[in-house]
């Protein structure tokens, strides 16, 4: 039946129990996996869904992750949604019955588990106003996780080599333990020297936006790194998926000059087609009632992104 009503955010607790909860009510489509741990211990968790799901058939896979940044709150919450639609449809919606049967989707809600638990554990009604990990850096604390991935990590003045800074990049690429996981995991999803990923969605708050890569250079195109055509599809699903939930679609640097983001590696390093989210909701933490009206405007969104893993080409009419 539908979703209820959200009535508060997720903790860190109640998020892994709702993936426990899908996983056992849910057992031939949904099945959790930790891709490691976080500094402080933490699971970094997520649930495999698509039919057979114990076998890894030959199908396109999709990565959706959330909450890298601690403070955006409703992004985990957009993340258990896209699950809750794909187990409850499954079976009686044949949109997303096709959609599970013919992907491998790996949805992890909260990436950055340390600092969501810090940033919720705060003595405010609403947050810390946290963003990066809780690994200590000399005299401060926190590695911006979207600062740490490995292509062009540091290059271009899109980050801080200061550790008090809000985008502090850590001392090396994957420097930060909850980057190396996931990181680890996309390397793993190379089967047959086949990177299996082909869409991948890292989903931020809060600016109504859909980012595509690069972020660390102006150009649109890049000899080697970025063609014609893959900008094109790039930004031909970004508008799309942007008419559907009323954000502004553009190149992740139109916004500003980022480096070692995840969607410039997924992309840089593997060519998995990439988009970054940036939510609505008008705050980091908007009230709770908010939830469900903010959530909804995605679904379509997240519904494409998953279709278009077949053949993101699709998207501009050309053929694999
Ligand atoms: N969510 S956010 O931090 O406000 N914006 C993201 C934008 C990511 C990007 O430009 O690729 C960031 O700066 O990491
Ligand atoms: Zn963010």
């Amino acid at each position: 039946g539908p979703t209820a009503a959200a009535t508060s955010y997720h903790t860190f607790a109640e998020a892994m129990a709702e993936i426990d909860t899908v996983a056992a009510r849910y057992p031939q489509i949904a099945r959790k996996f930790v891709a490691g741990k976080s500094y402080q211990g933490r699971d970094i968790a997520g649930l495999k869904i698509s039919d057979n799901v114990a076998t890894d058939e030959d199908e396109p896979e999709v990565l959706i992750i959330a909450n890298i940044h601690a403070r955006e709150r409703l992004t985990a919450e957009q993340a258990l949604d896209h699950i809750a639609r794909l187990t409850q449809g499954y079976g009686s919606d044949s949109r997303i019955t096709q959609l599970v049967n013919g992907r491998e989707i790996w949805i992890m809600p909260m990436v950055n588990p340390d600092g969501q638990v810090y940033d919720m554990t705060s003595d405010t009604s609403s947050g810390r106003m946290w963003r990066k990990n809780r690994q200590p850096n000399g005299t401060s604390t926190g590695t911006d996780l979207n600062r740490n991935f490995a292509y062009r990590w540091g290059c271009c003045g899109g980050s801080s080599g200061n550790g008090a800074s809000e985008t502090y990049r850590g001392t090396a690429a994957e420097s930060a333990p909850e980057t190396k996981v996931l990181a680890n995991f996309v390397r793993s999803r190379v089967v047959g020297g086949e990177q299996q990923l082909k869409m991948f969605l890292d989903i931020h708050s809060v600016a109504e936006l859909v980012l595509w890569p690069f972020g660390y250079t102006y150009s649109d195109t890049v000899a080697g790194a970025m063609s014609a055509d893959e900008q094109a599809t790039h930004r031909a699903i970004g508008r799309e998926l942007a008419g559907t939930n009323g954000f502004t679609p553009e190149q992740s640097s139109d916004l500003y000059i980022t480096d070692g983001t995840t969607i410039d590696w997924t992309w840089g390093q593997y060519r998995i087609f990439s988009l970054t989210f940036e939510l609505g909701g008008g705050s980091f933490y908007p009230p709770p009632s908010a939830i469900d009206g903010e959530v909804q405007r995605s679904r379509e969104a997240l519904l494409r992104l998953t279709e278009y893993a077949d053949c993101p080409y699709r998207a501009i009419g050309k053929q694999g």
